[in-house]
Order: structure tokens, then sequence, then C-alpha cells
């Protein structure tokens, strides 16, 4: 009997031995398209007959990087699968691969720690304004014209999208004594919650001293935290982002900044990655990370081997194990 075929779209870098071992149960191909339209047409030839894609983020110009509509449209009706490697997925069509029957995972739980480290990182470094005091030792001025901070302790923590990385937030700042409260599309159960206090998006905004960005960009989060947003928070709040860039406004938070309605933030991702508005650069205000969420050994490696454990029971079993949410109703 022949072996389904999987294809590979990015490179395997860290479990290049859990990919080889694919190969006992599937023929493996490595894309080699050298164009987004080259990979359009050999999708028509020598990739017609794949069943499960290995898929990673990769630089938008790379074949198969963005999975739109128009490459949605010529994917090949033997494809039922794509296994993303990554928490977020927004450079794919999940809905118009779910029209035509492809089913696409994930792999949440794997970024969860290594996020909500950095995450952690920039909550205390806004908080406590180092971006200021790191440039004044760097220039030679050592701790001229730095401002009294703040501390963590007693300050409320508002975390916008209590997934897995939201609640692994939330127990890092429980233990610098920060309050905890949140905002989801529906409230958690009591053990999920685990004393963090349900509150509604407005009200996230209005009493939170700092709010947390953990949630996934998809079309109803495009600038969820928008002008509006911002006019009702508290004056003088903290800002963090390590979901998406795009879920906030960005030119809506450098007037924010501008206006000293939000003190400080403390951002690893980026509308337009790998650029950055100007403005955030030059604000001493601002704490910037280059999205290393995840880039650690150990986290990219548990993450590689958790999306080739989703193409193993993508052509083992025709399941996949962390199916996205807006698949789940096209579960079998
Ligand atoms: O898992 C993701 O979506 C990431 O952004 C990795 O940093």
């Amino acid at each position: 009997m022949t072996k389904p075929h999987v294809l590979l779209l990015g490179e395997i870098i860290h479990a290049k031995a859990e990919w080889a071992s694919l190969s006992e149960v599937a023929t493996l191909s490595v894309c080699d398209s050298s164009t987004p339209e080259e990979f359009i047409r050999e999708l028509a030839g020598k990739y017609s007959d794949v069943t499960a894609v290995y898929h990673c983020p990769m630089n938008e110009t790379k074949a198969g990087a963005i999975i739109n509509k128009q490459l949605i449209e010529a994917l090949p009706p033997s494809l039922k699968f794509i296994c993303h490697i990554g928490a977020g997925y927004d450079m794919i069509d999940a809905n118009e691969l779910g029209k035509k029957g492809i089913l696409l995972s994930n792999t949440p739980g794997t970024v969860d720690d290594a996020t909500a480290d950095v995450n952690m990182f920039l909550i205390l470094g806004a908080l406590r304004e180092f971006n200021l005091p790191m440039t004044t030792l760097r220039n030679g001025n050592w701790n001229v014209g730095v401002p009294l901070s703040h501390d963590p302790e007693g300050q409320v923590l508002g975390i916008l999208g209590m997934g897995g990385i939201g609640r692994a937030v939330k127990r890092r700042a429980e233990g610098f004594g920060m309050i905890t409260q949140y905002h989801n599309r529906k409230p958690l159960s009591v053990e999920m919650a685990a004393g963090a206090k349900y509150v509604s998006f407005d009200e996230l905004l209005a009493t939170s001293d700092v709010i947390s960005l953990n949630l996934p960009l998809n079309p109803h989060t495009r600038h969820i935290i928008n002008k509006e947003a911002f006019a009702k928070m508290k004056d003088g709040v903290i800002i963090v982002n390590t979901a998406r860039g795009a879920v906030i406004d960005e030119q809506a938070l450098v007037d924010a900044l501008d206006s000293g309605k939000v003190r400080c933030a403390g951002l690893d991702v980026f509308e337009a990655e790998p650029n950055v508005h100007p403005a955030l650069i030059a604000n001493e205000n601002v704490i910037l990370l280059p999205h290393v969420g995840t880039r650690t050994y150990e986290t990219q490696k548990k993450m590689e081997i958790q999306a080739i454990n989703n193409v193993r029971s993508a052509v083992t079993e025709a399941k996949l194990l962390d199916v996205v949410a807006e698949h789940i109703h096209l579960v079998p």
C-alpha cells in the first residue's frame, strides 16, 4: 500500500529525528518551490497527492507562508490536514480551509510558559520603567534623570484572553502580588479561573492598572484595543502585548502614549513586523522585543514535536490532536 504524502512547508530545525521517523508512516517531501506562483503550479503537479502539510511561520515572501483564499483554491483535493507550528495561525485563513473540508491544527500549550515568561518580563519592565535606566547606563549617565517607578504588589492586572498563555501569565503575576482579573468570550470554570475575577471587556479596561493582551488575532479581535478602548482605560495604564501586534491599533497606542493615557508599554509583537512604528522606537517609556516570546531551544523543540505529532495522528488516524477552535464543529 502506498504511504500518504506529507509536505513540509518551511524547515525542521530541532526535531529532525522525530521528523525523519515520520517516514515509517508517510512519504516525506520538503517544498522547494522558490516563489508562491511556482508553488501554486506544483500543487497541481508533484504535490497533487499530498494528504497533510506541516506549516511553519516564514517570511511572507516564501512559498506557502501565507495560506489565503487564493492559495486555498489551488490546494489539491487529496489534502485533508494542515499542521501549523505555533499558537497563532493568523497567516492562515481557517474559515476558507474549513469550507474546503481541510482541518487545521496548531500547537497550543507548548508555547504557554515561554510566552508567559516574556510577558511577565515586560509587565515588570514596564511597571519598573526599566527601559530608561538601561539607556542612561549605556550612555554613561548611570541613573541620572531616572524617576521612581511602581511595584507590582497590589496592582490590578487585567488579562484579555484567558487561554493557556493568559493563565500562565496569571500564575506568574500572582507570585509578584498582583491582583488578577480577566475577560474572555466566556467565563472559565472555577477551577480554570483559579481565583481570577471574570469582568466584562469594558470593566477590564476601566479598572485594570496593567492590561495584558493574550488573545488570538482574528477578524473579531483586530484593533480591539483602539482609540475608543484607550479612552475607557485608567490614566497612566500599562499595556503589555505578546499576542499579535494587530490586536492593538498601533497609531492609537502611539497617541495614547503621547498623551500620557498609557504610561508605559511592553511589546513583543507589532502590526507590521519586522517594521516597528518609529514613535514606539523613539519613546523611552516603551520596552520593545523583536517577537521572541517562544524563542528558546526547549520551547522551539517542543513546538516542532507537537506539530509532528499532529501530522502523525493525521496520517495514521485521520484526526488531529490540536484542531483549531474554528474547525471543532467539523470534526466527525
Ligand atoms: O506561537 C506563536 O504564535 C508565536 O507567535 C511564536 O512566537
